[in-house]
């Protein structure tokens, strides 16, 4: 798995008043739609494009377009919905997919209970979008679902990664034949004994949505 951390001051900064346990709900909203449109940039570096040739009021050039068949994002409902927007107003030509993920906070195993995907992805680009890769046991079963429809060309993108999710990830995902890039806007230093992500910014689908 490419590892990807998009270390830049305005990230870090943007960061912090997600942590913030006094941002309110609003500003919390904002400021995930603000990260994922800095992290789409590099996220979606690799891209495909199409060249076309267009007039400027000067002359002729050769421009790009996203290349058919168009990317799927996928947001991981609930707390996924919360980059979504941002990550459409970066590739508003996409097509959107849908993968509804709990994870049991006994047992920290992820469940489906939901899913609006094309039956195949064999030649899609996939962005999956989750604010928080914790256990990385909701993102390794995203990978998994997609792979099986046949996806090989996948990238992750999360606001924080937790070192132990991203070492799940590594074990759990070598033997599936997709690829996978994590963009995160950084990694925190563990898990808490409830599997939080310390320091983390706490429950991200709570402080995006608020009902538990
Ligand atoms: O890496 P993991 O240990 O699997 O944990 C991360 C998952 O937990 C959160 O979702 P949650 O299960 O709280 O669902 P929600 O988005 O509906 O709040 C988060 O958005 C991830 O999907
Ligand atoms: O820190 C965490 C871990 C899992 N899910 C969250 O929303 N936050
Ligand atoms: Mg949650």
């Amino acid at each position: 798995m490419r590892v990807h951390v998009a270390d830049h001051p305005l990230i870090a900064h943007k960061l912090t008043y997600l942590r913030d346990k006094r941002t309110d709900t609003p500003t919390f909203r904002r400021l995930a739609d603000e990260l994922v449109t800095l992290l789409a940039y590099e996220a979606t570096r690799e891209v495909r494009v199409t060249p076309f040739d267009i007039e400027t009021p000067v002359g002729p050039t050769t421009g790009i377009h996203l290349a058919t068949p168009k990317p799927l994002v996928v947001p991981i409902l609930r707390a996924g919905l919360g980059m979504l927007d941002g990550m459409m107003r970066m590739l508003p030509t996409a097509e959107v997919g849908f993968l509804g993920m709990v994870r049991n906070e006994e047992t920290l195993e992820a469940h489906t209970y939901t899913n609006r995907l094309p039956d195949d992805l064999s030649n899609r680009q996939c962005y999956v979008l989750d604010p928080m890769l914790a256990t990385g046991g909701t993102l390794a079963a995203a990978v998994h679902f997609l792979a099986e429809r046949g996806a090989h060309d996948i990238t992750a993108i999360t606001l924080l990664s937790a070192p132990e999710g991203i070492e799940r990830l590594e074990r759990e995902l070598a033997e599936v034949a997709a690829p996978v890039t994590l963009v995160t806007g950084a990694i925190d230093e563990r898990l808490n004994e409830h599997g939080y992500i310390v320091p983390g910014l706490g429950d991200a689908g709570d402080r995006l949505y608020g009902i538990v």
